[in-house]
């Protein structure tokens, strides 16, 4: 009996112990943000106003605007602007441990996605977020850094779905271009260039990697380079977009470097307002930003590159007169050109309800992260360098998959701890998990060793939609993920599928050998169901997916004949002279992360341009 008391009170010592240091941190890196943050004006002498005329006008310093800002000022004789309505980043954003930290602060466009009737019902106010970095760097400084380029049949069925010249052939070469390889871990290295300005490195590995590589050999998923497109499935350290075990954003990696140049105008605080598009001519000849209070009009002689991501991309679009006619009228917007903007959105759920209690993992003792501060500071290693808690990864094609191509239809994520693992400070904010499930399957494995092992669905059969709450470009978006809605129930099907998979890790040797075992703490509204289940996880997966931020598709890239297209395979909105889409909005569908790709994307699209314009052959 004291005994367990002791140990109770120990334990809520130490919770409350994590909780204050957590929230002293969090606190500090506001404080940083507030007071500090503008060091980096001086690298990116952000602060000027813009000229009245640009040759390109890039609207979103992102994964895929800073590519473009680097690329097209490349040509001397051409100026460029790029616009960016978030602020440069700040060291703290470096930590990767810390990754999760930073939504909802001022580098996130904290959307939230509409209430929908069967999914998120354990989350708070059935509500899902949605973040979107805000920034220099965009999404990239807000990310996990997991670096993801997709399968080779990815690709091959964009070019089969009419979109010539995006096949894996022609896509390798500019994921090479942008690479810059410094890996350890298992890779093919033909597939991979040391110099490019994108670093890619593997982060910090605890000896349960070891576990997860050989139960996953035993389970037939091998060790493999997933970045290669030699075997489709298997396991893997996790590949990082980090520079000596800091996040390295494409700010950093693109922007930084060529700053200084003369022809390159860089200027932060813009917020984009609409694209200027002459309705007879359907030309779109400039656009219009707001900066501490003022309106501001630029002109571009040749284009207008809209890199704003998956959600500002369709907005802008239509706040400026192209999108669906009966929506645009609906808000009272003209319609300068009637296309299928924000329709198709597409986004891969997460789920973090399927945790392996395990006997013991010193990564996972608290001293251990205070003991592990000199070396992230002095040696760049150890545990701060996790990317949020994410050492490896998976991808595999379940038995209830019915294509023959070797794309993933799931990929795991193993991350060190659980949700739980911070004591409900930032991951039950982040993920807005509601009290009620908190405490009914999270808090229980608050203090106890494990993992979990998330499955993320890769293909989705559901669409959503990205629609204007109004014509007030202020207005956030309305976000309509309608996420788990398909007829035949395949996406639920496909993650209970891969959580099959998951299980029979447990059994394997490498996994026994730690002790692990499912925890069976039921997910509060699903206790009703036998836990393991059909549907049970039927239930859990409506109550608690979450999204893992990449939403794509919603200005999609296809042939003429197809309906759904916004931009064809120049990249050029359907229909419209002067005007690209340049970022993960174009996608039609994909089985991995979305920052490696849009930084591919952007490569391609530089060197399309300059061909368009007769600067390259
Ligand atoms: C929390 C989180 C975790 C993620 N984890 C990973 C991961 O581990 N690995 C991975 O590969 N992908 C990850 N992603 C997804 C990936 O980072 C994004 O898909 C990718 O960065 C998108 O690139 P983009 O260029 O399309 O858009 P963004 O990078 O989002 O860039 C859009 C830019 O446009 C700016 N902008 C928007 N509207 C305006 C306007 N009106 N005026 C001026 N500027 C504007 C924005 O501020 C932003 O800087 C994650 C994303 C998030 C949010």
């Amino acid at each position: 009996f004291f005994g367990d008391s002791i140990a109770d009170s120990i334990q809520s010592i130490r919770a409350t112990v994590l909780v204050f240091l957590t929230n002293l941190a969090n606190n500090l890196c506001r404080l940083y943000e507030k007071y500090i943050l503008r060091i980096d004006e001086v690298v990116f002498d952000t602060d000027t106003l813009a000229d009245a005329e640009y040759d390109f006008i890039v609207v979103g310093a992102g994964s895929a605007g800073c590519v473009m800002g680097n690329r097209l000022s490349e040509i001397s004789d051409w100026k460029i602007l790029v616009l960016e309505a978030g602020q440069p980043e700040t060291a703290f954003v470096d930590i990767p441990l810390l990754a999760m930290g930073f939504q909802g602060g001022i580098y996130d466009w904290a959307y939230l996605m509409e209430e929908q009737p069967n999914v998120a019902f354990g989350l708070k106010d059935r509500r899902m977020d949605l973040p979107r970095g805000k920034g220099l760097g965009g999404s990239s400084l807000l990310n996990f850094m997991i670096y993801a380029r997709g399968s080779a049949g990815d690709f091959d069925k964009w070019a089969e779905m009419g979109n010539e010249g995006w096949s894996f052939a022609d896509v390798l070469p500019y994921y090479m271009k942008s690479e810059g390889a410094n890996l350890t871990s298992k890779i093919e290295s033909q597939y991979h260039n040391r110099d490019g300005p994108l670093t890619v490195e593997n982060t910090y590995q605890s000896l349960l990697v070891d576990a997860i590589l050989s139960g996953g050999e035993e389970i037939g998923l091998p060790y493999i380079d997933y970045n290669a497109p030699v075997e489709p499935f298997g396991f893997s350290p996790v590949q990082s977009t980090t520079q000596n075990g800091r996040r390295f954003s494409t700010a950093r990696a693109y922007l930084a470097p060529v700053a200084h140049r003369p022809n390159l105008d860089i200027i932060t605080d813009a917020f984009v307002t609409n694209i200027m598009i002459d309705s007879v001519e359907k030309r779109a000849y400039g656009v219009q930003y707001q900066k501490a209070g003022n309106t501001y009009t630029v002109y571009a002689r040749k284009e207008v590159i809209l890199s704003a991501g998956a959600i500002n991309s369709p907005q802008l679009l239509m706040l400026s007169g192209i999108g669906p006619k009966k929506h645009l009228a609906d808000v009272g917007i003209p319609c300068i050109k009637d296309l299928p903007v924000g329709q198709h959105l597409i986004d891969h759920l997460a789920f973090y309800g399927l945790n392996f209690l395990i006997y013991f993992d010193w990564d996972q003792v608290d001293i251990r992260y205070a003991l592990s501060i000199p070396e992230f500071v002095k040696f760049s290693k150890g545990p701060f360098t996790t990317l949020g808690g994410v050492e490896a990864v998976g991808f595999f094609k379940t038995e209830v998959a019915k294509y023959k191509e070797n794309i993933p239809d799931v990929e795991v994520q193993f991350m060190r701890g659980s949700i739980g693992s911070d004591h409900g400070v930032w991951m039950k904010r982040a993920l807005r998990i509601s009290d009620e499930v908190y405490k009914s399957a999270i808090e229980p494995i608050e203090n106890l060793p494990c993992w979990c092992a998330a499955p993320v669905l890769l293909l989705p059969k559901s669409e959503g939609e990205v629609k204007l709450l109004s014509a007030d470009p202020f207005d956030h978006p309305r976000i309509i993920p309608k996420y788990f809605t398909d007829e035949y129930n395949e996406d639920i099907k496909t993650m209970v599928a891969g959580i099959r998979v998951l299980e029979k890790l447990v059994n394997t040797t490498a996994f026994r050998t730690n002790g692990a075992k499912i925890s069976e703490y039921p997910i509060a509204g699903c206790e009703h169901f036998k836990f393991d289940s059909f549907e049970y996880w039927e239930c859990a997966l409506r109550a608690i997916s979450h999204t893992l931020y990449h939403p794509m598709g919603t200005c999609r890239m296809g042939p003429p004949h197809d309906p759904s297209a916004v931009v064809n395979n120049q990249l050029q909105v359907n229909g419209i002279a002067g005007l690209r889409v340049v970022d993960v909005s174009i996608i039609p569908m994909f089985s991995a992360h979305t920052n490696a790709p849009a930084v591919m994307i952007a490569e391609k699209a530089s060197d399309m341009i300059k061909r368009f314009h007769g600067r390259l052959n």
